[in-house]
Order: C-alpha cells, then sequence, then structure tokens
C-alpha cells in the first residue's frame, strides 16, 4: 500500500528536523536518492554516467539544492554537467558543490530560453529542480520555455531522460492541479513520503514512476492523506471461498442493467462479475436482455422482477440503463435498499443526498459534472478533471455515497475523506464497455464481503472499490499488451487474478 501526504504535511513533518538542525542531513539524503535513481535510469537507457550529459534545472529553493548536489554526485563519475539557474538566487552551498565538482552554470533569461531549451534536448538527463513543494502554481518566465520543449520532445519520443525532484515542477503537491505549465517526468523520485498530488489529477500523468526516498519523516507524518493499492494488498479483500461455503454463503449479487436499447452492458457486467466470483448472480431487466444473457452466461439467474422480490447481499444498478424507466426505477429502488450497491451510468443521474457510504456511485468525469450541478454545486467538467481528488471527496461529502471517479487515475472518495486513487489502467482502456465490467467486478467485491463490521477500517468501501479499479486495471493492461482492448474479453485474465490473490491469502483454499 502506498501512503501519500500532502505537500503542506510532508513540510510540517520537516519542522521538528529543522529545528533541531538537521535539514542538511535530510538534503543529503534526498540527494543521494536522486542520484541513485537518476543512474538507474540512465543504465536502463544503455547510457553509461562516465561521458554522458546531464543538465539540471535549478530554481531558488531547496529543491533546486537536492538536484544540484545528485548533479554534483553525477559529475563526480565522470558526467558533463551545465545547471541552468532558473532564478537569480541558487541553493549556495549544493551550488558550490556543483560548480566544486566542475559543473557549469548559467542564467535563464528570456533572451536565452530559445537557444538554452534547445541545448537542454541535446542532453542525455534532465534533473528537474525548479520547484518542489515551495511552490505555487505552474512554471512561470523563462522556465516555461524549457519545460514545454521538453514536453513536446516527450510526446514525439525524443526527449531527455527527465527526472524530477520531490515532484514535476508546477504540480501542485496537495492536489495535483497543473495551474498552467508543468514539465512532465518519466521519473519522480519524492522524498519522505509519496505527495497525494502525484496520485490524481494532471500531476499523476506527470509523474511517471514514482520513487519515494526515506529520509526520516515516518515518525513525524500522521495520518496519510490519500492511499494506493498495490499487487500485494488485493490478497486478503478479494472472495475467496471456504470448504463450508455454498452458493448463498458466499454472497448473491442483484444485476439490474443493461436495456433493450443497450443490452451488451448487462452482458459485460455480468459477465466480470461471474469472473470475479459470486456464490450466485440475480439478474433483473428486460425479457430480450435476459435471454441473451442466459445465452452468454448460463449460469446467471434472470427475472423481470423488483429489486424488493430478490434476496442478494449486493446490487448493480445502472450500466446501459439508458431511458429505460424500469431500470432506473430498480437502481433507485437499490440505493434505498439499505444494501451495497454499485450505482452506475445513466442511474447516477437519480442519485439524492441522504445515501450512505455502502452505495459506491462510479461516475465519469461528465457523469459527476452533472451530479454535482443537479446539486447545486457550479462546477464545470474540466475542473473535475484538474482537480479530481477535490470533486470526488466533495461528490462523497454532499451525498453521503462513496465515489468512485473514473479517469486516468481512478479515485475512490469516502464520505468521511478516506481516499485512494489507482493508476493500473491502460489508456486502451478508455472504451465503451470498459466501465460496464468495473461496475460487475466492484458488484462482486460487495455482494461476497464478509468483513466483519469491527474489522472495518474507515473508508472501507472506498478501499473496496480501489480493490476492484485495481483488478479492473490490471486485467485490462494485460489483455490490451501495449493495443486495443475489447472490455467483453476480460474474464479470463480477471479470474486469473483472483485465483493469484486467492492463493496469498492467507488460510485459504489453494
Ligand atoms: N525542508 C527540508 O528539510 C527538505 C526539503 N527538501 C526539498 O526542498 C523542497 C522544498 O524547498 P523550498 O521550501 O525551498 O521550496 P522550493 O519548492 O524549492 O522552491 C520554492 C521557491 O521557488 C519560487 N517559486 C514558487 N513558485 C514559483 C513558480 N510558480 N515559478 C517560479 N518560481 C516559483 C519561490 O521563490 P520566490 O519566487 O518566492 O522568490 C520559492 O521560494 C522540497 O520539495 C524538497 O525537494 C529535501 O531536500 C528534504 C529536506
Ligand atoms: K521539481
Amino acid at each position: 500500500m502506498i501512503r501519500a501526504y500532502t505537500g503542506t504535511a510532508v513540510r510540517r513533518a520537516e519542522a521538528p528536523l529543522l529545528a533541531a538542525g538537521r535539514g542538511g542531513e535530510l538534503m543529503q539524503r534526498a540527494a543521494y536518492g536522486l542520484y541513485a535513481a537518476a543512474a538507474a535510469g540512465l543504465a536502463e537507457r544503455r547510457v553509461r554516467i562516465y561521458g554522458s550529459s546531464v543538465t539540471v534545472l535549478a530554481g531558488s529553493g531547496n529543491n533546486g539544492g537536492d538536484a544540484l548536489y545528485a548533479a554534483a554526485r553525477l559529475a563526480r563519475r565522470g558526467a558533463a554537467t551545465t545547471a541552468v539557474l532558473t532564478s537569480a538566487a541558487a541553493h549556495p552551498a549544493a551550488l558550490a558543490d556543483f560548480r566544486a565538482q566542475g559543473g557549469k552554470t548559467l542564467v535563464l533569461t528570456d533572451s536565452n530560453a530559445a537557444a538554452t531549451a534547445a541545448a537542454v534536448l541535446a542532453a542525455d538527463a534532465v534533473l528537474d529542480g525548479v520547484l518542489g513543494t515551495g511552490g505555487s502554481g505552474g512554471l512561470r518566465g523563462p522556465v516555461r520555455v524549457c519545460a514545454e520543449a521538453l514536453n513536446s520532445a516527450r510526446l514525439q519520443g525524443k526527449a531527455p531522460l527527465v527526472v524530477a525532484c520531490d515532484l514535476p515542477s508546477g504540480v501542485d503537491a496537495d492536489s495535483g492541479r497543473v495551474d498552467g505549465t508543468c514539465l512532465s517526468a518519466d521519473l519522480t523520485v519524492t522524498f519522505g513520503a509519496v505527495k497525494t498530488g502525484l496520485l490524481a489529477g494532471p500531476g499523476a500523468a506527470a509523474a511517471g514512476t514514482i520513487h519515494c526516498i526515506d529520509i526520516g519523516l515516518g515518525p513525524y507524518l500522521g495520518t496519510p492523506d490519500a492511499y494506493r493499492l498495490q499487487a500485494e494488498d488485493l490478497a486478503g479483500l478479494l472472495p475467496v471461498p471456504a470448504p463450508s461455503d455454498h452458493k448463498y454463503s458466499r454472497g448473491v449479487l442483484g444485476i439490474a442493467a443493461g436495456s433493450e436499447t443497450y443490452p451488451g452492458a448487462a452482458l459485460m457486467a455480468t459477465g466480470a462479475a461471474l469472473a470475479t466470483g459470486v456464490g450466485m448472480l440475480r439478474y433483473l431487466g428486460p425479457a430480450a436482455v435476459a435471454r441473451l444473457i442466459n445465452l452468454a452466461h448460463p449460469e446467471a439467474v434472470c427475472s423481470p422482477g423488483e429489486v424488493g422480490d430478490v434476496h442478494v447481499q449486493a446490487w448493480v444498478a445502472g450500466p446501459g440503463a439508458g431511458n429505460d424507466g424500469d431500470q432506473l426505477r430498480r437502481a433507485r429502488d437499490a440505493m434505498a435498499s439499505g444494501l451495497p450497491a454499485v450505482i452506475d451510468a445513466d442511474a447516477v443521474g437519480a442519485v439524492a443526498p441522504g445515501l450512505h457510504p455502502a452505495v459506491i456511485l462510479t461516475p465519469h468525469a461528465g457523469e459527476l459534472t452533472a451530479l454535482l450541478r443537479s446539486l447545486g454545486e457550479e462546477v464545470e467538467r474540466p475542473e473535475i478533471e484538474a482537480d479530481p481528488i477535490r470533486y470526488a471527496r466533495l461528490a462523497a461529502a454532499r451525498t453521503g455515497a462513496t465515489v468512485l471517479l473514473k479517469g486516468w487515475a481512478t479515485v475512490a472518495a469516502a464520505p468521511t475523506g478516506e481516499l485512494y486513487s489507482q493508476a493500473e489502467a491502460t489508456p486502451w482502456l478508455a472504451t465503451a464497455g470498459s466501465g460496464d465490467t468495473l461496475s460487475g467486478i466492484l458488484g462482486a467485491l460487495l455482494a461476497t464481503d464478509r468483513t466483519p463490521e469491527d474489522e472495518r477500517q474507515p473508508g472501507h468501501y472506498a478501499l473496496l472499490a480501489a480493490a476492484a479499479a485495481h483488478l479492473h486495471g490490471r486485467a485490462g493492461a494485460l489483455e490490451a499488451a501495449g493495443g486495443p482492448v475489447q472490455p467483453s474479453l476480460l474474464g479470463p485474465r480477471i479470474r486469473s487474478l483472483v485465483a493469484d490473490a486467492a492463493k496469498r491469502t492467507p488460510g485459504k483454499i489453494k
């Protein structure tokens, strides 16, 4: 599990150590971590440090200090290093060390920005030490010219290795917002703790691979602001039957999805739920859709009944409902049933405040915009995409439900504020039907959840939603294998990931 903290919290944690005069020691640990990660990144590109060229973009603060010290270490191993100083001031001791190792410096100005950007593009590696947790807003002035040149070279696959020091400069460490321009990285080497801003929104997209360097802040950090599940966290969260289980004790999932207009959504939600594993699946919906489901998934029990007529442990409602009045009514009944329920797609429009955390809304940014506007919030879709954490938390707090906001990084927020962000998915999964399969996976996790009430951690349903997003993202990435993916074909991938997690679940059958 990755535990993330806001930049503000990390600065607070550093304060007692700085007061004790240990700032220099923290900076050396940070710089060493940055140096080692940059060296490994160069090795991965088959570039030897000796004879390589490394440029440091160094701002006026400690972030620039970290990067200059790291570059000095690379210079000691034979790299030709240049520091582009983005401000008239630079960390004095780090700059002196850098120069002592033979590093060259130039001060970036409006008049030399274009020529400097061209020179930066020719380096083997760039260490981004412009702004860290002390930055506010996007990159300004001539450094913005360099960042834009590097960003567009990256899109063409022609950029040097860019290693962000603590966070990509221009990213807000608390939220992942980018107001203006940031410098996208291949690798972000972050210090003390992963920053929340690296896990969601534009910050997550800019960060690349994240390495966290322990600089000894652990005892001072307190409660994390956000979490990200790792593969090993899935053991224990996924449904694994015990020898004494039968179909009812494992958990029955009810699915009220699909319509005569959109039957495929019902098929995909049902298939994904069965692949994740349930004791029984009951389908409610139009007879024509039920027939298709029974052909594709004969194990599903189909009926045209109502939510109150069937005994289940959880519901999935909404995928492919379109404007089918019967399905939308079933979605409202599922929300009011008191049972855990995944409420997706068109049914999200029927949401009103007063829900409970076991109701999990699964909007994308467009659906969340409509929901929040229906609750009186003046918000536009780009604002949600710029700051998904803020709006997922807001929607959860306003509705009382858990909110799984789908996107490049999918964010799960509990009404009490606990937050998870998962980024396993491949952009190839941004295709029709993806959300339907995610709903089915999550429905299966809700129906089979046997966590005793007193063992549930705060934000329990956000945790389950994050587990579903993780499983869905990994299954999709495996199936895509770097190319297009059909969500209806994810079943075998989901089944094998669940089996892997089951093998690692202590005390369960293998
Ligand atoms: N504290 C510690 O013990 C440790 C800290 N560590 C490291 O320190 C980093 C935090 O360092 P920091 O506090 O010096 O701030 P930092 O981010 O380098 O620069 C801020 C300066 O930039 C400026 N500026 C602001 N916004 C701007 C913009 N949009 N565009 C352009 N300029 C802008 C602003 O200057 P001003 O413009 O106000 O003169 C401000 O002073 C942290 O991320 C980590 O890397 C590690 O070494 C571990 C030990
Ligand atoms: K930086």
